[in-house]
């Protein structure tokens, strides 16, 4: 008997239950009880849905409110100072992930960071070196009782010590040189305590999440694991540990983890799917192996037969006693069912499984190895022919694209002149001033304009009416940023929803879900659109609103586009071609564009490329592959341009010290870049690297509504004077200022561009 084993659940539910439902808790719509009922409601019915799919290892504690690491936190005590005179339960909890304000507190949320290489943030930990622990919460031990009341008998998942140390990071005021990680021993003795509270109550089987094992480890942090499932392992005979790794391989990790008593690993047979072979040679008898054979963060339908093929070569070395199946990972990243999908038509629909579908795959797959494959022959049969008409289908095939993309050629991934060449034509062409001032594309999305869009996708207003709205805030746009001095001016990306989006929208081999909801942070979803098949461009989409707001200024308009990396990295990609195609393809998509603009007189174009970093690979050894397609992604989609024109890049959030060659490659003559957050630290990258175009460090950071003064301005300015040569800087904020208020916005940009100007003048009279 092989055995099915789910890693997790998407929690928001169908139609984003729980978003709402919480979203109405914070506004007071709904109180605490309803709020606790409802949620238990919610997870009831999920707990059900797998049951009743006929999976035998159903997953507890994979609910949260906010974030599954922030409960944790606060379930270990691990509550930092600033929220101690909080109300503790939901008050404290909620103030941790988003802050709170009320009379006579305001303290701020703790900080959030990207779960591995996801879309989803969890809430950072923060420890003290003489961090205290308690047992705060018995949430694990509460949901896995609520599931055991219905029938249920389900296997917590919690957080590993290790990966939950290496995750958080010291308080401000700790001692440099303090690591988390020396707070192992006394962290596992708390989880000594609730692992044996947890048998007590009838738990058999524990899920521990340890997805740091998937990382590069020093030795030192590899000891701390092999003590800590040491320790673990003992709690109690009757208590059987399963340790999930997912998103890369494990590696070696394999084992020393092995080494100690656990029961089973789980392996991401998606990410790293050569794995298999190696770990079924290492692995000791008796651990048993969970295969993440269905993709747990991409929205494809498993190909039955193939998973088939892998989980019997593991049951020929393991035996089908030691052998699980189950999705690659959590399916907390993949949207809740395609039940209610009304917007993508039948045929790619049927290509597609999310959460519900992706159970019945693991359901079926144990059905073919323990019974038979004639037990389940209808649904491997109805499989097979979905899969068929996904290889076969003529839409996900454009013979123009993949004869372009034949006919690369080297000339394609470089410009035509060397930068500094380049610079001379440039400046003659554009005649910018010293410290040129810019912005970085998104003006403010006002309450107007989203419901404009919204009737104008309702049918409510026509396109005419919809583009002389939009065109009137163009004009409104130039005038104002005319009026503050602004060399080189943008249009305000007023017609765009979503800087992906709307060139998915633009492109053929793109689609659109209704209901494709992913959890991004706490209540937060994203519906990232979805590549199925080779991308082109039917049309320009950007050239006739840039010259629109060109021809309303003297002064140079930038084009602004979406970069092929980002594209990719904020889309369900295909997976029937590897990523690198992908990108090439949306990477001659915008080339095109770029040409398009070039040749209707743009001269300062714009390619956004923020998500470059996201994209990095787990392991360091596998950057250098990663960064050479992405870099030639960029290249193709911006070189082929004159001389004069001049390419902009922009980034936000990077740490530029480890990718700084790649940055360089990308032969950009322009990049703007967050900066004011990271207090100049990112500038020692330039620095250091002697970089040698131009760049536009943010002078002020755009996620606050605050102000930013001049004075404060001024000392930005001057202190990037030590990393970067005058003639090289350009003033901008960090990023795009569409989550902003005019007000803010006018108030800030004057006081930016009066800075430039007195520092211009200082320069003149030297
Ligand atoms: C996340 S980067 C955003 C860049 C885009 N051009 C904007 O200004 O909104
Ligand atoms: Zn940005």
């Amino acid at each position: 008997m092989v055995f099915t084993f789910n890693l997790g659940f998407p929690r928001m539910g169908a139609n984003r239950k729980l978003k709402r439902l919480v979203e109405n808790f914070w506004s007071g719509k709904v109180d605490e009880n309803t709020l606790i009922t409802d949620a238990k409601k919610l997870r009831e019915e999920h707990w059900l849905l797998q049951k009743n799919a006929g999976l035998d290892h159903i997953p507890s504690n994979d609910f949260s409110f906010y974030d599954q690491v922030v409960d944790h936190s606060y379930a270990f005590g691990v509550i930092p100072a600033r929220y101690k005179n909080l109300n503790p339960g939901l008050e404290t909890y909620f103030a941790m992930c988003r802050g709170l304000q009320k009379p006579g507190i305001d303290v701020a949320a703790c900080k959030m960071k990207k779960w591995f290489n996801t879309n989803y943030h969890y809430i950072v930990p923060e420890f003290e070196p003489n961090q205290q622990f308690t047992l705060n919460s018995t949430k694990v031990i509460d949901e896995y009782k609520e599931a055991k009341a219905l029938g249920i008998q389900t296997h917590p998942v919690i957080l590993g010590p290790v990966s939950y140390l290496m995750l958080g990071k010291p308080t401000k005021d700790a001692p440099q040189g303090f690591k988390p990680i020396q707070l192992l021993d006394r962290l596992l003795s708390l989880y000594e305590e609730l692992l044996s509270k947890l048998v007590s109550a009838g738990v058999t089987w524990i899920q521990i999440d340890e997805p740091c094992l998937v990382l590069d480890l020093p030795s030192t942090i590899k000891n701390e694991y092999v003590s800590a499932y040491n320790a673990l392992t003992k709690v109690s005979p009757q208590l059987k540990i399963l340790i999930a790794t997912y998103f890369e391989r494990i590696g070696t990790n394999l084992d020393f983890i092995t080494d100690t008593p656990i029961n089973a690993i789980h392996i991401d047979l998606i990410r790293a799917p050569d794995q298999l072979e190696s770990i079924l040679r290492r692995l000791p008898a008796k651990v048993s192996l969970s295969l993440g054979l269905v993709n747990g963060r991409n929205i494809w339908k498993t190909n039955l037969e193939v998973a088939l093929a892998k989980a019997q070569k593991a049951i020929d070395v393991l035996g089908s006693e030691c052998v699980f199946i189950a999705p690659s990972c959590s399916l907390l990243h993949s949207p809740h069912s395609i039940q209610s999908e009304k917007k993508i038509d039948n045929e790619i629909l049927n290509w597609l499984s999310f959460a519900v579908e992706k159970i019945k795959k693991i359901v079926i797959i144990s059905k073919a190895l323990n019974n038979s494959v004639q037990s389940v022959q209808t649904e491997l049969e109805a499989n097979r022919k979905s899969i068929q008409s996904h290889r076969e289908s003529a839409r996900t095939q454009n013979p123009t694209v993949q004869q372009k993309m034949k006919a690369l050629g080297p000339d394609m991934f470089r410009r035509k002149f060397p930068f500094h060449e380049r610079q001379l034509s440039q400046r003659k062409k554009l005649s910018l001033p010293l410290f040129p001032t810019t912005t970085v594309g998104s003006l403010p999305q006002t309450k107007d304009i989203r419901t404009i869009r919204a009737k104008f996708k309702k049918g409510e207003i026509n396109q005419t009416q919809y583009d002389n709205f939009i065109k009137r805030e163009i004009e409104k746009c130039v005038h104002f940023q005319e009026e503050i001095g602004i060399d080189v001016l943008v249009h305000g990306e007023f017609e765009r929803n979503d800087m992906v989006e709307f060139f998915g929208e633009n492109l053929q081999g793109y689609v659109f879900s209704g209901n494709g909801w992913v959890q991004s942070y706490g209540s937060r979803c994203t519906k990232p659109p979805i590549i199925f098949g080779d991308i082109s461009r039917p049309n320009p989409m950007t050239v006739e609103i840039i010259k629109y707001a060109q021809s309303l200024t003297d002064k140079p308009m930038k084009g602004m586009l979406t970069g092929p990396i980002t594209m990719l990295q904020w889309s369900f990609v295909r997976d029937d071609q590897p990523r690198k195609d992908t990108a090439f393809q949306l990477a001659l998509a915008i080339r095109e564009e770029v040409h398009d603009l070039e040749a209707a007189g743009i001269s300062v174009i714009q390619i956004d490329e923020p998500a470059i970093c996201e994209g990095l690979p787990l392991r360091k050894e596998d950057w250098n592959v990663y960064l050479n397609w992405a870099v030639d992604a960029f290249l193709l989609s911006s070189t082929g341009v004159d001389c004069s024109t001049q390419i902009h890049t922009h980034m936000c959030y990077s740490d530029f010290n480890d990718i700084i060659e790649a940055i360089r490659c990308l032969d950009a003559d322009v990049i703007t870049i967050e900066n004011s957050r990271s207090d100049l630290k990112l500038l020692n990258a330039f620095e250091e690297h002697e970089y040698t175009a131009e760049i536009g460090p943010g002078l002020y950071d755009i996620h606050s509504p605050r102000v930013p003064t001049k004075e404060e301005l001024k000392v930005r300015l001057h202190a990037i004077f030590k990393y970067i040569p005058k003639n090289l800087i350009w003033a901008n904020p960090d990023c795009g200022l569409k989550t902003r208020e005019w007000p803010e916005v006018e108030a800030a940009l004057k006081n930016m561009t009066d800075v430039a100007k007195e520092f211009r003048a200082i320069e003149a009279n030297c």
